[in-house]
């Protein structure tokens, strides 16, 4: 049995609670300034809520920091004394590089990097991994592989990718889920009931995402499929390259990884 304690359980400390709360082989502890958050996550996966970071420290194996890239310095001196070779750190805040959480944890500790995602909350999470601590043990890298993969796709990535993997992968769904929004409003702007509008969308969304994951095909190929030569579709795609919509994309995500690079 492992112990997997969580400081912090907001957005992404939350999904990662409720993905890992289903595996018999790990009881659950949190920690978290909100007691309300604590209790829900007590009922909905079996977390056992601790009174203070320190207490999570005591009682868990493996300590995954989930606070805010600018807490992450206070939380961990406060953690400090109560790290050592047998906890294993695991941080998901962005930006904050191995050496520097290594510097804060006065080298007590092996860590793991990790970028996560939010689909982590329905099994379909994207997770870059890093592994470069030479303190980790094969059971170290072996139960971080396992917990993530139960919860989507892990990768194992250096660490010099980590920042462009956080534009890209890490922020992605955000630029999903603005995107269905435009196309929401398109069809609402031209006659659509929004609740029609909505579910259009996510079936759209939701067929072409399968079909790309699903398809032997390139994903040009597929694309190629929907566009019928002077059909209606060119005239859709040739608007949104008069836009420039793919170098818009590519400033989205290097803007976001430029950010990142920053919260380091
Ligand atoms: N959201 C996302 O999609 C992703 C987030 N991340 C990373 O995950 C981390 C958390 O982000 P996110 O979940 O979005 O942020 P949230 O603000 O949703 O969650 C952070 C949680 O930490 C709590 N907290 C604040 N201070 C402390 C403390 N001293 N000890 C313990 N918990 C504390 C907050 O409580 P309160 O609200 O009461 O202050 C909150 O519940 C960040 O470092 C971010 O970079 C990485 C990938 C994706
Ligand atoms: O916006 C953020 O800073 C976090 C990191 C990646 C996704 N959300």
């Amino acid at each position: 049995m492992e112990h997997l304690g969580i400081i912090g359980t907001g957005n992404m400390g939350g999904a990662l609670a409720m993905g890992a709360g289903d595996l018999a082989e790990v009881t659950l502890y949190g920690f978290d300034p909100s007691s309300k958050r604590l209790e829900s996550l007590r009922a909905a996966c079996g977390l056992i809520p601790c009174a203070h970071p320190q207490e999570v420290c005591q009682r868990s194996t493996y300590v995954l920091l989930a606070v805010k890239p600018h807490l992450v310095p206070v939380v961990l001196a406060d953690m400090r004394e109560h790290l050592g070779p047998d906890i294993c750190l695991i941080s998901i805040a962005a930006g904050v590089t191995m050496d520097r959480l290594k510097e804060l944890t006065d080298h007590v500790c092996p860590v793991i990097r990790v970028m996560p995602n939010t689909p982590a909350l329905v099994g379909q999470g994207v997770f870059a991994v890093c592994l470069e601590d030479e303190g980790l043990t094969e059971a170290n890298k072996t139960f971080v592989m396992n917990l993530l993969g139960h919860m989507g796709s892990a990768y194992e990535l250096e660490e010099r990718l980590f920042d462009v993997f956080t534009g890209l992968v890490g922020s992605g769904p955000a630029y999903v889920f603005h995107f269905m929004e435009g196309l929401i409003d398109a069809g609402v702007s031209l006659g659509l009931g929004r609740q029609q509008a909505t579910d259009m969308v996510k079936g759209l969304v939701t067929g072409s995402a399968t079909m790309a994951a699903t398809s032997e095909m390139h994903i040009t190929q597929l694309k190629e499929m929907v566009t019928s030569p002077g059909g209606t579709t060119i005239a859709g795609l040739n608007e949104l390259e008069k836009r420039a919509c793919k170098h818009a994309l590519y400033k989205a995500v290097k803007a976001a990884h430029d950010r990142s690079r920053e919260l380091g």
